[in-house]
């Protein structure tokens, strides 16, 4: 039993993390160093006293000559404290202009999220002197607000799944004590005395000539990073709000932009791009979008390319166009069998369209805008293309609209309409997912 100052820090932090995030069980990202070794005997500790599943991976970059001798140590560990343990292999195939800290951190965490059980929050080892050394780190590159709010202690990876960092605010010379008191053996890097990385000339040269001089600086920064951070949730939650309020579908109103202030309509149409995967555009692109989005002519045809896509303007909406929504694939899905995970369709009753008859096949189509629909409300039949057209639907997402056929008869327009004759109040609503 484990009676120790850093202990309840730790078990007070996992439980306000894990709990809320409903975790399955945890995932400790072990790297044989002593914040790692540390944080898997805390875990442990917690897991024994709240019944949580626990499992460690070790992941090999290949990039040290002793990489295979850590991951022995590792597993030994694992093997000594009872816990499941996993290594993963990475390579890394070097890239221009990305260092290879970043590139062996990218691969680290696509690795952990590969191993960590499905539902397991990973648990990363930084901690309170890491930050520290993050933020000057971010100050060093002039970033902005979020880059120098530095770590958070909940993230969330592409997948969704969490990574949790409990010894954040635990210091490194409080781990320290912490294995010496309790005899644990770790591995020791050698290449964090080489001065030649930025993060360790700042831990070893300039933290500790700051700390000398100013009482308390490690703990002031801390208090500083915990408000940004707060400042941060607030600007977060102010642009999704007035992302809400300029989207309608995928696009970006227009006239809804100009009602913000210019300092939130850039931050909109920043947070609109990195929606789409851009997360930096320069300013010279936004001023760009800005300037042909807010001009008059309503039909200029604005389109600024970025590498992935570009930004197109149509009537009162800017939208993010790729190759591939412009080129939508015509595809048939036999809709036969609609439960599962992997069907293309969500199943809502409501306002909607009758249910197939038993003898009717239900197909998703794309691009036939030729096909005739009469849809409810309207006074007539006409094309496809003719009502996407009279919607304000843009020529090129036309072809990338699903369309819920029965038979061969379209049925109804994903999101925007269905048709007279199969309309029902009580019906089902089609809702095709997004690929
Ligand atoms: N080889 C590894 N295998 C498993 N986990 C690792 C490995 N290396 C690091 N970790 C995990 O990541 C934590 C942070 O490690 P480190 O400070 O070396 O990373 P970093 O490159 O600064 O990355 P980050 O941006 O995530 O801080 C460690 O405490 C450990 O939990």
């Amino acid at each position: 039993m484990i009676n120790s100052r850093v202990y309840q820090q730790v078990e007070s932090s996992l439980k306000v993390l894990s709990s809320s995030l409903d975790a399955k069980g945890l995932c400790i990202a072990l790297s044989g160093g002593v914040d790692s070794v540390v944080l898997l005997h805390l875990c442990r500790e917690y897991a024994n006293k709240h019944n949580v599943i626990l499992q460690a991976v070790y992941v090999n970059h290949g990039l040290s000559q002793h990489a295979t001798q850590w991951q022995q140590f590792c597993q030994s560990l694992c093997e000594t404290l009872n816990v499941p343990f996993v290594a993963k292999q990475v390579s890394i195939t070097r890239k221009a202009r990305t260092s290879l800290e970043a590139q062996a951190r990218e691969a680290r965490y696509q690795a952990l999220d590969d191993a960590a059980k499905a539902g397991f929050a990973i648990v990363l080892g930084q901690h309170a002197d890491d930050q520290v050394e993050t933020f000057l780190l971010r100050l060093k590159r002039g970033s902005g607000l979020l880059g120098l709010g530095a770590m958070r202690a909940t993230t969330q990876l592409a997948s969704g799944r969490y990574c949790i960092r409990p010894l954040l605010a635990v210091s490194r010379s409080d781990i320290e004590a912490f294995a010496r008191q309790f005899g644990l053996e770790h591995i020791t890097d050698e290449s964090n005395a080489d001065d030649a990385f930025d993060r360790n000339f700042l831990r070893n040269q300039v933290i500790p000539l700051l700390t000398s001089r100013f009482n308390g600086f490690v703990a002031n920064t801390l208090r500083s990073i915990d408000i940004l951070q707060r400042q941060q949730t607030i600007i977060d939650e102010v642009s999704e709000e007035d992302l809400q309020k300029c989207r309608c579908r995928m696009a970006l109103n227009i006239t809804a932009l100009q009602g913000l202030s210019c300092a939130r309509r850039d931050n909109v149409i920043r947070l609109w791009l990195s929606k789409q995967g851009i997360e930096m555009p320069s300013q010279k692109q936004l001023d760009e979008i800005v300037q042909q989005a807010f001009s008059s002519r309503q039909d200029s045809q604005l389109e600024i390319r970025f590498k992935q896509g570009a930004v197109r303007r149509y009537r009162d909406a800017l939208y993010w166009v790729t190759e591939n929504s412009q080129k939508h694939d015509i595809e048939t899905v036999n809709l036969n069998e609609l439960s599962g995970q992997s069907t293309p369709v969500a199943l809502q009753t409501g306002k909607g369209v009758r249910k197939p008859f038993t003898d009717e096949i239900v197909s998703i189509r794309y691009g036939r805008l030729k096909d005739k629909i009469k849809p409810q409300g309207k006074p007539g039949s006409n094309t496809l293309k003719h009502w996407l057209k009279d919607l304000h639907i843009p020529s090129w997402e036309r072809d990338s609209i699903a369309v819920v056929y029965y038979n061969d008869t379209p049925v109804a327009v994903n999101g925007l309409f269905v048709s007279a004759e199969h309309a029902e109040d009580n019906g089902i609503i089609w809702v095709v997912k997004d690929d």
